[in-house]
C-alpha cells in the first residue's frame, strides 16, 4: 500500500487545515478517511440521472441522505447549496462546487466554466471547493487560467480545493481513454502540482494499452495502478469516484482495493442515490465497513 500523506505534511494553511480536519475526524468515520456524496450530476447529465430513483431529483431529499448515512461532506453547485443546505448546515459538511457544465453541447473542447467563487463557499459555510479540471483539453490553458483564481481565492480564504481531475479530448482518447492508467495517473499528477489538496479522480483501467512507454503498457493489477495514482498525487489525498451504477460486488471490491492502495476516500454519487432510501443506507453502511479499516494515523 502507498502510505496515504498525514494532515499535519500536507502544508495547508490554518483555515485549509481546520476545515479539512472537520471533514476528515468530525464527520463520517472520524478515522480520517473520507465518503463524499456529489450530486453535480444534475447540471452535467440532466434529469435523467434521476428516473430511476425519482426521489434522488430531489436536493432535499439528497442532502437529508448525507447526513443520515454520516457522509463526511455532501457537493453540490451554487443553486442548490443556497436552497437546500441551510436546513442541515453544520450536520454535513458542504463542497461548493465552482465550476460545471451540461452535457449537451458537444464534448470537442472540454472547460468547465466558473459560476461561484471561494466567497460564496465561505458565506454559505462550507468546508471545502470543488473545481474540475480537464487534464488534456484543447483548452486546457484556458481551464489552467482560470483553475489559478480559484486557487489563490481558496489559498486567501483557507478553503481546501478539491479537484475533480477528469482527462478528457482527442489526444487523450488516442493514448487510451479518459479512464486508462495513463490519463488518470497523469491528471493526478497535474492536479497535485497545479495545487490541488485533494484529487478526484476515477478509477484506473491498467489494462487499457496506451502506447505510452515506460511502464503504462506493464501488467499491473487495478490496486497497483491506484497505487501508482496515489504516488503521482504525493501530498494531496485521494478521492475514487463511483462512476455510472454498477453492482454492488464489483463496487466494493473497488472501494477496497482503493483504500488499500492508500487512497483517503471515496466519492460516490449515483451508486448511492440510484436505488431506494433503505438501499442506498445500506449500501452505505458496507462502504463504511470498508473505510474502517483504513483509520490514518
Ligand atoms: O461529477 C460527477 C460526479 O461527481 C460523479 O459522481 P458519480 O459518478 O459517483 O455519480
Amino acid at each position: 500500500m502507498t502510505r496515504r500523506p498525514r494532515l499535519t505534511e500536507i502544508g495547508l494553511n490554518t483555515g485549509k487545515k481546520g476545515r479539512l480536519h472537520r471533514i476528515l475526524y468530525k464527520h463520517g468515520l472520524g478515522n480520517g478517511t473520507a465518503l463524499f456524496l456529489p450530486y453535480d450530476q444534475g447540471l452535467e447529465h440532466g434529469p435523467r440521472d434521476f428516473f430511476t430513483n425519482p426521489a434522488a431529483a430531489d436536493p432535499g431529499y439528497i442532502v437529508r441522505l448525507a447526513v443520515e448515512g454520516g457522509f463526511n461532506g455532501v457537493a453540490l453547485q451554487i443553486g442548490l447549496a443556497e436552497k437546500f443546505y441551510w436546513d442541515y448546515a453544520g450536520e454535513v459538511p458542504l463542497i461548493l462546487k465552482l465550476n460545471g457544465k451540461t452535457d449537451i453541447p458537444p464534448d470537442a473542447q472540454p472547460l468547465s466554466p466558473l459560476h461561484a467563487s471561494v466567497a460564496d463557499a465561505v458565506r454559505l459555510g462550507a468546508d471545502a471547493v470543488g473545481y474540475t479540471m480537464y487534464v488534456g483539453s484543447p483548452v486546457q490553458e484556458q481551464d489552467f487560467a482560470q483553475f489559478r483564481t480559484v486557487r489563490e481565492e481558496a489559498h486567501q480564504l483557507g478553503m481546501p480545493l478539491i479537484v475533480w481531475a477528469y482527462p478528457r479530448g482527442d489526444a487523450i482518447d488516442a493514448k487510451g481513454g479518459k479512464d486508462s492508467f495513463y490519463a488518470v495517473d497523469y491528471a493526478a499528477r497535474t492536479a497535485s502540482e497545479l495545487g490541488a489538496d485533494v484529487v478526484k479522480v476515477n478509477f484506473p483501467k491498467p489494462d487499457r494499452r496506451t502506447g505510452v512507454p515506460g511502464g503504462y503498457d506493464a501488467e499491473f493489477t487495478e490496486q497497483q495502478a491506484v497505487e501508482a495514482v496515489v504516488r503521482s498525487a504525493n501530498r494531496t489525498l485521494v478521492l475514487i469516484s463511483g462512476g455510472e451504477k454498477a453492482g454492488d460486488q464489483a463496487m466494493l471490491e473497488k472501494a477496497q482495493e482503493a483504500m488499500e492502495a492508500g487512497a483517503t476516500g471515496l466519492i460516490f454519487g449515483r451508486n448511492v442515490w440510484q436505488r431506494d432510501h433503505d438501499e442506498s443506507l445500506r449500501f452505505v453502511a458496507r462502504l463504511k465497513e470498508i473505510l474502517a479499516k483504513y483509520p490514518s494515523d
